[in-house]
């Protein structure tokens, strides 16, 4: 395999920036969850791109921010190490924002890293502004630090993703592939449905409550004589009674279509039947409890 490359990359980018979702048009398929709400991404999930000339296994992490919580502290701890450990990292920066603090913010952050690791700046969601505004935020992210390169791509209309994926090989070292052809992601099943889960019950909600839900898949076991249906025992944390009305709903009428929608998702990915018990738990102010924080898989 005489060319052939391998390694690892982030995205890095401030909340919101399109990471996920390009992760997701990288790699073809839906492996980690999009939302519009800032924070989404807990868990490091990586999305495998195998091209014929090379594989570019991609981590995705939370958005860098100045940290208010423990759990804040946890997330940029977290989003650091990873820097650290891969060839090549994106600067996500979207076009239809300005350049701004928190951009600089992690610019000065990722100047410590830059020196080993080629940072790609990249544009995204191109396809909401005009080219002349696409040519300025290029001009402008240029002056925030020293790239290895820079490209604008939207992961809506797939401009230029391709020739992101084919930049971000280049920079990665000659060897052998990491994963077998054909894997699309090495996080383990249970934490993908319970992401698929927090994703559904993230729809609609407002506020401070996007922060405060949890999901934690208590159990996924194939029903007994049959192979065509897995059962699946979740619970949805919450910090305080009065979010769990929220998610709950009138009569429970809210809970049931965050199941409804998770459940759909879950059979897409793991292609068979699934039924799926849904409860929800309150674990008192967890974002600020060290205790609880690792109980809850961080
Ligand atoms: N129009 C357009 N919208 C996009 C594009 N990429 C992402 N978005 C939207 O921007 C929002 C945020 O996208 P994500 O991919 O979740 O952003 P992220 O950077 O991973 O966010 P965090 O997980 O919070 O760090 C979502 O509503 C996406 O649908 C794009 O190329 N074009």
């Amino acid at each position: 395999m005489d060319g052939y490359r391998s390694g690892f990359a982030c995205f890095v980018g401030r909340p919101n920036a399109g990471k996920s979702t390009l992760t997701n048009a990288l790699v073809g398929t839906k492996v980690a969850i999009t939302s519009n709400k800032p924070q989404t991404t807990r868990h490091t999930i990586r999305g495998i791109v195998h091209r014929p000339d090379g594989q570019l296994v991609l981590v995705d992490t939370p958005g860098l921010h100045r940290p208010r919580t423990l759990l804040g502290q946890r997330l940029n701890d977290l989003v650091r190490e990873t820097w650290s450990e891969v060839d090549v990292v994106g600067f996500c920066v979207p076009a239809d924002q300005k350049v701004g603090p928190g951009d600089k913010f992690i610019a000065a952050e990722l100047e410590k890293v830059a020196k080993r690791t080629p940072v790609v700046g990249i544009v995204t969601k191109t396809d909401l502004v005009s080219q002349q505004q696409v040519m300025e935020q290029l001009l402008a992210l240029q002056k925030v630090m020293e790239f290895a390169e820079i490209i604008p791509v939207s992961a809506v209309d797939g401009f230029q993703v391709d020739k992101l994926g084919d930049l971000l090989l280049q920079k990665l070292p000659e060897g052998p592939p990491l994963y077998p052809d054909g894997d699309l992601t090495d996080e383990p099943e249970q934490t993908l449905v319970a992401e698929l889960i927090r994703e559904a019950a993230l729809e609609g909600v407002r506020d401070e409550l996007p922060h405060s839900i949890a999901v934690v898949v208590e159990e996924m076991l194939p029903r007994e004589g049959r192979d065509d249906l897995i059962d699946i025992h979740a619970f949805v944390f919450v910090e305080r009674p009065s979010q769990k009305a929220i998610i709950l709903g009138h009569r429970g009428e809210r809970l049931k279509q965050v199941g409804m929608t998770a459940r759909k998702q879950i059979e897409a990915l793991l292609g068979t039947r699934v039924y799926l018990d849904l409860h929800i738990k309150i674990a008192k102010d967890w974002q600020r409890d060290p205790k609880q924080l690792r109980r809850l898989g961080f």
